[in-house]
């Protein structure tokens, strides 16, 4: 549809528990490592620098090894000149180390934001190309959340844990070459731990994993709440439901907060644990240190430095437990990134779709059948054929199936059997942007988007010209108005037009649809009133623009549908009746009785005047 997006009229159905668990931890992440290589050369450089880090990292206790066994073997004796080379080589070394990180760290931040970017930007693109009947599954809010927390969350993990993985795995390698190259007793002595480090941070991370998904799940569902809070914030106060809005924010909130604290503990045990295993293993080489020393197999100088090789050894491995947990979360948010990326799309057009170009506008349904969900039909054999330049309006009891019947026509959903054709062709042979282009809808509930007066009458074709969009507005009426305004054309409307009356926003979207000159109108006529002048305005402005142009209209108003050429009465589903106003009065039938009441209001109107 170019010109307005099918909104309002509908509340969103609040967002439910879905389930937590990661479906595949390796699955994500290698697709995410599919959007990480398309920086493969920032991060083969990141890469190299972590490698010289880790170099620079490695010289430092090696010397200091030297050092000891030097004061060892002079029992005692400092040399000043050693020392003094020592010191130089290792401030070096330690400037060279922050030089590293600080250059890292801003290469990585770097890659993080542009994965993330491109990640937004595909999950957007395909908020575009999903059918409507995505956007009845998914609340408004929830969808938000994973366009801005869960992304958040995605864009965290890389910044984070990526540099983390490839210096820890590096150190790690490194250190235990340089243990094993000291003492290969000792690296015997040191690794008794790692069995233990490892069995922990996995049983800690599956654990997390599910929390981490939880509470995305859970912000998702805050999100949704906060938005149709704030969306409804009239009708919140009109039936003085804030409290039970707080209690149902407080619900959420309180179950959002259980699962982030449970989350946050269990992460938390990590650290300690780990430092508990740490000193284990320190004791166990202090011990085989020791031994070793006693029957000369190692010197004093070589325990020094292995003890800190065995610390540059273990807090990787410990931070891998760490990165582990940080990227449990990163995968929960990158999955629920990824659920929609995967949703069925819009069916594509199909292979040789015709354009159709300058419609007559003549309509016709064939044994129509259509419900929103399987096994739950709405409309049931619908048939009825318009000729082009009529006007139809659809009759029918609130939740007959009009607005079904007006879906279909856009192809917003697909029949689920028969056909719909427009000048003689199956809607689905055209191509959907041909065929949205030739129509024009204006509904009750109009929207605007935030920007000016000008680009919300563009909306629909932004090339036109100034003088094309003064001229749409002056055929809609709405020129009149808008000059009053401060800055005319170039006044600011807020989200939804907020800042304008019912009765203006209609007309500008009156004006929207006129610029794009469309072959077919919809019109849902609106039910609230309006004031007197718009009212006659926008009756005016309707009636130029349907002249000479097929029009539906779901009609509420006598006037409109006495001059319809086709009036259609829908009935659960079916159209019952179908005939011109007097015709269908004459037979005293469905479109009578419902009649009934409207033709009394209409004549108690003309008696008042
Ligand atoms: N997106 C949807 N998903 C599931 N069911 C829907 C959806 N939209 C409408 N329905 C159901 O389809 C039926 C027909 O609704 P429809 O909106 O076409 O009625 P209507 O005649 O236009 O009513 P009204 O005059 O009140 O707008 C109703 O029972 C409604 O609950």
């Amino acid at each position: 549809m170019a010109n307005q997006p099918m909104t309002g009229g509908r509340l969103s159905r609040r967002g439910k528990k879905t389930g937590s668990k990661a479906k595949s931890f390796t699955g994500t992440l290698r697709r995410l490592w599919r959007y990480l290589a398309a920086e493969k050369n920032c991060l083969a450089i990141i890469s190299l620098l972590v490698c010289v880090d880790i170099l620079l990292t490695l010289l430092g206790p090696y010397l200091i090894g030297v050092y000891v066994d030097a004061i060892a073997v002079d029992s005692g004796a400092i040399d000043f000149d050693l020392l003094k080379l020592l010191l130089v080589i290792l401030g070096g070394a330690y400037v060279g180390e922050s030089v590293l990180a600080f250059v890292k760290n801003w290469l990585m931040a770097g890659v993080s934001q542009r994965v993330v970017g491109e990640l937004r930007r595909s999950l957007f693109g395909k908020l575009q190309k999903l059918p409507v009947a995505f956007f009845d599954r998914h609340p408004h809010g929830e969808l938000m959340s994973r366009l801005a927390n869960d992304i958040d969350q995605v864009s965290g993990t890389i910044a984070q844990s990526s540099v983390q993985l490839i210096s820890g795995f590096i150190a790690i390698t490194g250190s235990f070459i340089m243990m094993l190259v000291l003492s290969p007793l000792l690296t015997l002595a040191s690794l008794i731990t790692v069995p233990l480090v490892l069995l922990l941070s996995r049983t800690i991370a599956r654990k997390t994993a599910v929390l981490f998904k939880e509470q995305q799940v859970q912000l998702g569902r805050l999100n949704s709440q906060v938005e149709e809070t704030v969306s409804g914030i009239e009708v919140i106060r009109a039936f003085n439901y804030e409290q039970q809005a707080i209690d149902e924010f407080k619900t959420i909130n309180q179950e959002l907060t259980a699962v982030g604290t449970k989350a946050q503990i269990w992460s938390g045990f990590m650290m300690p644990l780990m430092n508990v295993i740490n000193n284990i293993g320190f004791a166990a080489i202090a011990i085989a240190g020791g031994a070793l020393a006693v029957q000369e197999v190692v010197t004093v100088g070589i325990i020094a430095s292995f003890i800190s090789y065995s610390r540059q050894f273990v807090r990787p491995l410990n931070d891998l437990g760490n990165i582990y947990n940080i990227l449990q979360s990163g995968v929960a948010g990158a999955e629920r990134v990824f659920e929609i990326l995967d949703e069925q799309e819009e069916l594509p057009d199909q292979r040789g779709a015709k354009l159709l170009a300058q419609p007559r506008g003549q309509v016709a349904f064939e044994n129509v059948s259509f419900g929103y969900q399987e096994g739950l039909p709405i409309l049931h054999n619908i048939h009825f054929s318009v000729k082009a330049g009529s006007v139809t309006a659809l009759v029918g009891p609130t939740g007959a199936g009009k607005t079904t019947i007006i879906n279909l026509l856009t192809r917003f959903y697909d029949v689920n059997s028969g056909r719909i054709l427009i000048d003689g062709g199956d809607i689905r042979e055209y191509s959907r942007d041909s065929l949205r282009k030739c129509f024009g809808i204006v509904l009750q509930d109009t929207y605007l988007f935030s920007g000016t007066i000008r680009d919300n009458i563009k909306y629909g074709r932004p090339e036109a010209a100034d003088e094309e969009v003064k001229a749409a507005a002056l055929q809609a009426n709405a020129h009149y108005f808008i000059e009053r305004l401060p800055r005319q054309y170039d006044t600011i409307l807020t989200e939804n037009g907020g800042n304008l009356s019912h009765g203006e926003k209609q007309l500008l979207a009156l004006a929207r649809v006129i610029l794009t000159n469309p072959a077919i109108l919809i019109l849902d006529e609106a039910t609230s009133s309006i004031d007197t002048r718009t009212e006659f305005y926008i009756q005016d402005a309707l009636r130029r623009m349907m002249a000479g142009r097929t029009s539906f209209v779901i009609a509420h108003r006598l006037n409109t549908i006495r001059h319809a050429d086709v009036i259609l009465v829908i009935s659960r589903g079916t159209i019952v009746e179908q005939g011109r106003h007097e015709e269908l009065l004459a037979q005293r039938g469905a479109y009578y009785r419902l009649q009934q009441p409207l033709t009394e209001q209409f004549q108690d109107q003309a008696a008042i005047r």
